[in-house]
């Protein structure tokens, strides 16, 4: 199979909780006693048509209510790797929500143990190297996130670095100064999502005051060219999620979607899925889809997945990075 979707590549920008399918939901659900306010998978389904990130963030922290036990956590990492292996992934930086746990009881220590049992048996069973992000909830306090930090102490050999992630608009990136520099004295990358319904301010924010080395989106960067030259000139990667901007209407339609002008404009641009289980298709069905709505050919894709492995966290372990980007340039398509 020589498809655009086998392309082995990196996938970046990938919150674990937004790979929970509706299946896995029913029988998290059933398992845990917990229920359900839709009927069956097919009634959940029929309600994944967003008007705005805010309108999907609510049913995403709705549904977690199923994910209890560590095993909840292992089964759904799980479950991820493995689809992901089939479309091509060959390495994985994950993103959690600790906050949407610890919230309702479900204790952190709970959350990143079950992950890292998926994670830490990834290579052998699944040939997918990872690593994990946790993620601090913006529409919550700064004060949440510093205790959040401090709790996660514990894990911290299970965590390579912090995201920024919910909802955007109204939080910006310096409300966190505080707790992405203690971040950076742990040791830990940083990592935000910026730009995605936010103005190209928050990007700016997230480079200047976080000192992030990866903007999750960015696409509002579009708007300011200054912001877009800098992004070149210092090679700052966006981790971009195409379906997940239709689906979020932050683009109309794929068609519009600016990501062959982001790569024209010489942006180290990355694709991602986002929430797959949310946005209609894994990263892999996302390469296919940009290929066939934006004319991205072969040798684009190529690039996409070049940059993936260039702008991943793997600066411990050059020669995996050099193998995987081997892999990349002697992939041949049909
Ligand atoms: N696309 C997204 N933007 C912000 N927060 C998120 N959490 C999960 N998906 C997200
Ligand atoms: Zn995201």
């Amino acid at each position: 199979m020589h498809l655009p979707e086998a392309l082995p590549k990196a996938e970046l920008h990938l919150h674990i909780e937004g790979t929970l399918e509706p299946e896995l939901a029913f029988a998290l659900a059933a398992r845990n006693g917990v229920d359900l306010p839709y009927a069956d998978t097919e009634e959940l389904r029929a309600a994944y048509l967003f008007s705005d990130l805010q309108s999907f963030l609510d049913l995403y922290y709705g549904l977690m209510a199923v994910l209890r036990t560590a095993d909840d956590f292992t089964e759904l990492a799980d479950a991820y790797l493995a689809r992901a292996a089939r479309q091509g992934v060959r390495h994985a930086e994950i993103f959690f929500d600790p906050q949407a746990h610890t919230e309702r009881g479900v204790p952190l220590g709970t959350v990143v143990e079950g992950l890292a049992r998926a994670l830490d048996r990834s290579e052998e069973r699944h040939g997918v190297s990872t690593q994990l992000i946790m993620c601090f909830l913006r529409d919550r306090s700064a004060e949440s996130a510093m205790e959040t930090l401090r709790a996660a102490e514990p894990y911290l050999h299970h965590i390579v670095g912090v995201g920024l992630d919910s909802a955007e608009v109204g939080h910006p990136p310096s409300k966190f100064a505080e707790v992405y520099a203690a971040a950076g004295a742990l040791g830990l990358r940083k990592v935000a999502h910026a730009g995605e319904e936010g103005p190209p301010a928050y990007v700016r924010e997230a480079l200047d005051v976080l000192g992030v080395e990866r903007i999750d989106h960015g696409l509002r960067a579009m708007e300011d060219g200054e912001l877009v030259e800098r992004l070149v000139r210092e090679r700052v990667p966006l981790t971009l999620c195409p379906l997940s901007n239709v689906r979020l209407r932050a683009v109309d339609v794929l068609e519009d979607h600016p990501l062959p002008s982001m790569m024209a404009a010489g942006l180290l641009v990355t694709v991602n899925s986002d929430d797959p289980a949310y946005f209609g298709g894994y990263v892999g069905d996302t390469f296919h889809a940009v290929h066939e709505a934006l004319g991205i050919g072969q040798e684009q894709l190529r690039e996409l997945a070049r940059n993936s492995f260039l702008a991943s966290f793997l600066d411990h372990d050059e020669d995996r990075r050099a193998r995987y980007l081997a892999e990349v340039e002697a992939y041949t398509f049909d």
